[in-house]
């Protein structure tokens, strides 16, 4: 069945408030979990399996399967998962999901909801997952893998550290329903295994580096440091005008300082 009899058949009305966009482009479905090159020995998670889109695609892959979807109104519609011993369906608020359950090295693979988008993946880089295949909103992704000198965030900084960041796909809105405002782009976030830094440490420590984009790095940082700490570099430019590497080697310093 399509995901759009499903929801007629349930007589589901789909929430704005939980991002919920269906996918209903099912090559599209097969694509991005054949992309996450999964095999049988892996543990995947999905968050927010919906109406089994993905789903569908990745308990066909042979491996553990953990998906965790808020809106319990889709227990009638998931349930035709329970014919498959590989998959587990937790319905519960992701947010609260304990994910130090999860083996190491756990991949994930979504079609995140956008209004947590941050959240989510905050959670997932806290997280001993190895690699995640996400797909967000296209203009989130793209300032996500946006490079030095373009229009980047802290987290564009903390992504492209913390993992091998690329792009697999987009996707136009026209494959949901409804259909949403904005076009996506599905991610590949591989964890990179010689990150040898505390992840919620750097993530705070350029957090503060952007807190105020438009002004200086020497501004933002003696905020919170002595910035004699950081002799020899050139802080008077802004953040996004910084190498990924630069960041690292400042966040050293800071330690150092400490
Ligand atoms: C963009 S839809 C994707 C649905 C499906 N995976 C697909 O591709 O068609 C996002 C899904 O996440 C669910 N969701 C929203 N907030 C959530 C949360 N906090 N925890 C778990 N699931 C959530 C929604 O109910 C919805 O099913």
């Amino acid at each position: 069945m399509k995901v759009s009899e499903y929801l007629r058949e349930y007589n589901i009305k789909l929430l704005k408030s939980l991002g919920q966009n269906f996918l209903t482009n099912q090559k599209i479905a097969k694509e991005i979990v054949e992309k996450a090159e999964i095999d049988e020995k892996d543990v995947v998670l999905e968050i927010g399996p919906g109406a089994g889109a993905l789903t569908e695609y990745l308990v066909l892959t042979g491996a553990k399967i953990i998906a965790v979807e808020v809106d319990k109104r889709l227990i009638p519609i998931l349930k035709r998962f329970n014919k498959f011993d590989n998959i587990q369906i937790v319905f519960q608020d992701f947010l609260k999901f304990d994910l130090s359950i999860l083996p190491k090295d756990f991949k994930v693979v979504a079609n995140i909801p956008y209004s947590i988008t941050g959240m989510i993946l905050k959670k997932i880089l806290f997280s001993r997952f190895s690699r995640a295949v996400l797909m967000v909103q296209k203009e989130v992704g793209e300032r996500l893998l946006a490079p030095p000198r373009s229009d980047r965030s802290f987290l564009s900084v903390v992504v492209q550290n913390f993992t091998v960041a690329k792009k697999l796909l987009n996707v136009s809105k026209g494959n949901f329903i409804p259909q949403p405002k904005v076009d996506s782009v599905v991610l590949d976030l591989k964890r990179k295994k010689d990150f040898e830094y505390d992840i919620g440490e750097f993530w705070n420590f350029v957090s503060r580096c952007f807190e105020a984009k438009r002004k200086t790095l020497y501004n933002n940082l003696r905020k919170f440091t002595d910035v004699g700490c950081f002799s020899g570099f050139d802080l008077k430019r802004r953040p996004q005008e910084l190498e990924n590497e630069e960041f690292l080697e400042l966040f050293e310093r800071f330690k150092g300082c400490k």
